[in-house]
């Protein structure tokens, strides 16, 4: 088997959306992103850290979906190795050549992982200008930058097993008995770059966003409240108890959903260890103990294959929700 891609990091998402101009509202006005290109068909969007030219495409379409994900890789020769990787697994591999694909974006490869997700690996990318102290055009939820990408999938282990194959650390994990619900996985040293949670999939269950403060976390809820669009609000603000962020959930006009999320922390050591949780836990969704309001288990947007149709749906055996515990709120027994 060939080696494996260097991934980076988790750098950008395109989403299908059905109104441009809703979705503008959102994730301009509202989140603070910045728009580095805008046509009749698509906007891209990068954060205030941000120096590559995007970090979320939407693009105009009938249906709302998960065009793709996208990790950058180190080298122009890992999108080589990416798509050697990919067609031994006997995944769909297709060569994005420069000029061809994303706008902005150098020659890529796009697969349908083994999960079931569509994603792209590239290496060049078009500068942005540096905005990082342009505090002058920061605003709304002041996004930073790009930070994870959560999916839902059956199989958990299996999924695991996939991204320790790319070389992923693994942050943290929900454990049960016999159990694997949920596992946090790296190549950037935080906490994710993708989380893997246990359900019917592939869906994008959502993107995370990285605010600098936790103060804008709460001012994003607030913005919301002001102008009467708190049905935008799913859940939070609160800590989670994985990976210790401070976040609030948010549903973009077309469902999709998008956490503000900071402050969660440093896992670049060679030697580190993952951090494991009990399913039976309540402080492992919210470190405070707050209920997990049903949606946020039950709902995610679904994902395109490499023609832009809708991916097929397998059913998971587990149910998280189900679990009668202070943290998902369900007819929850407080322990004694
Ligand atoms: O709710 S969890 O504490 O499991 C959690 C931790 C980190 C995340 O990015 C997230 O979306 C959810
Ligand atoms: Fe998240």
């Amino acid at each position: 088997m060939s080696a494996a891609p260097d991934v980076v990091r988790s750098a950008y998402v395109q989403l299908a959306v059905t109104d441009l101009a809703a979705s503008r509202w959102f994730w301009v006005d509202m989140l603070g992103m910045h728009v580095q290109h805008e046509d009749e068909d698509a906007l891209y969007l990068r954060g205030s850290d941000e120096l590559t030219h995007h970090s979320v495409v939407l693009r105009a379409a009938p249906v709302a979906a998960l065009d793709h994900l996208a990790y950058r890789v180190r080298a122009p020769e890992d999108v080589d190795r990416a798509e050697r990787f990919f067609a031994e697994r006997g995944c769909p591999v297709r060569r994005v050549p420069a000029g061809t694909g994303t706008r902005g974006v150098g020659d890529a490869v796009r697969v349908v992982d083994p999960l079931g997700v569509p994603v792209e690996f590239f290496h060049d990318i078009a500068r942005g200008e540096r905005l990082i102290q342009r505090y002058d055009l920061h605003r709304g939820a002041q996004i930073a930058r790009l930070d994870h990408y959560n999916i839902c999938t059956p199989d958990i282990p299996a999924a695991y097993e996939y991204y320790r194959s790319l070389g992923f650390g693994c942050s943290e994990t929900i454990e049960g008995e016999h159990e694997l619900y949920a596992a946090w996985m790296f190549r950037k040293p935080t906490v994710h770059d993708v989380a893997l949670t246990h359900g019917p999939g592939p869906y994008l269950h959502h993107i995370g966003m990285a605010t600098h403060e936790s103060h804008q976390v709460l001012h994003t809820a607030d913005i919301f409240g002001a102008l009467g669009k708190e049905h935008h609000i799913e859940r939070g603000p609160g800590r989670h108890g994985v990976s210790n962020a401070f976040y609030v959930y948010l549903r973009d006009p077309d469902g999709h959903r998008v956490e503000v999320y900071t402050s969660d922390y440093f896992t670049g050591d060679p030697d580190y260890e993952t951090h494991r949780w009990n399913v039976h836990d309540d402080r492992r969704r919210d470190f405070w103990g707050n209920a997990v309001i049903e949606s946020w288990y039950k709902e995610a947007s679904p994902v395109h294959d490499l023609d832009g149709r809708l991916q097929p749906i397998a059913e998971g055996n587990l149910d998280e929700s189900s679990i009668k515990v202070g943290a998902d709120g369900l007819g929850i027994v407080k322990p004694s």
